[in-house]
């Protein structure tokens, strides 16, 4: 570890499905020298399924009960980047063990999420409607992504390596 750095997360990635929170977040770690994790991931591989399969098998609480515990264990092991699930600040005391860390909400408007994510069926949330979809989804969470972040980045227009960039800046950090 280097420099003044105390412990937990360099970096936290929230922000809506598609944003570039895994994209992004690889790119912060590689560029810091330091390892990257993912809670969806972790989420995979504990569970030997795929995020939509724990959805469409067990239900979605079922998932953000996984997931609450999923992003505690990862705030507490890790010391890299880390990338959450775009609904894991939907969890109210996900939202306060947030707050004591350099949180980074990725945002972008509506019409990009739909570009973005276009027909992906991946994602659970998206299956019909996916603009009414997008716009509930944004209306419901974009105040509890800037409730816990330290630093907003717009992502709208902008190539993974330039929102990357933008995050160093916004936290003041250092390549290494
Ligand atoms: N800044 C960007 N501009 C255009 N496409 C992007 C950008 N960031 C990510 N993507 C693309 O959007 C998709 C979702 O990115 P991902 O990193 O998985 O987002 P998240 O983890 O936030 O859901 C991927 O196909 C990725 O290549
Ligand atoms: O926004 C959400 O509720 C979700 C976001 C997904 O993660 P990404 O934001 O990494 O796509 C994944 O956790 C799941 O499909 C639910
Ligand atoms: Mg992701």
């Amino acid at each position: 570890m280097s420099g003044s750095h105390r412990g937990g997360p360099r970096i936290v990635l929230i922000g809506p499905m598609g944003v570039g929170k895994t994209t992004v977040g690889k790119l912060l770690a590689d560029r810091l020298g330091v390892a990257f994790r993912d809670t969806d991931a972790d989420i995979v591989a504990a569970q030997g399924r795929e995020i939509a399969d724990i959805f469409v098998d067990e239900g979605e609480p079922y998932f953000r009960d996984l997931e609450r515990r999923a992003v505690r264990a990862a705030v507490e092991e890790h010391d890299g980047v880390l990338a959450l699930g775009g609904g894991a600040v939907l969890d109210e005391s996900t939202r306060a063990l947030l707050s004591a860390h350099p949180v980074v909400y990725l945002s972008m408007d509506v019409e990009e999420a739909v570009k973005r994510t276009g027909l992906n069926q991946a994602r659970p949330l998206l299956a019909v409607n996916p603009r009414k979809q997008w716009r509930e989804l944004m209306d419901a969470r974009r105040h509890l992504y800037a409730e816990v972040a330290r630093a907003v980045v717009a992502t709208d227009g902008r190539i993974p390596e330039e929102v990357a960039k933008a995050v160093l800046d916004a936290l003041e950090l250092k390549e290494a």
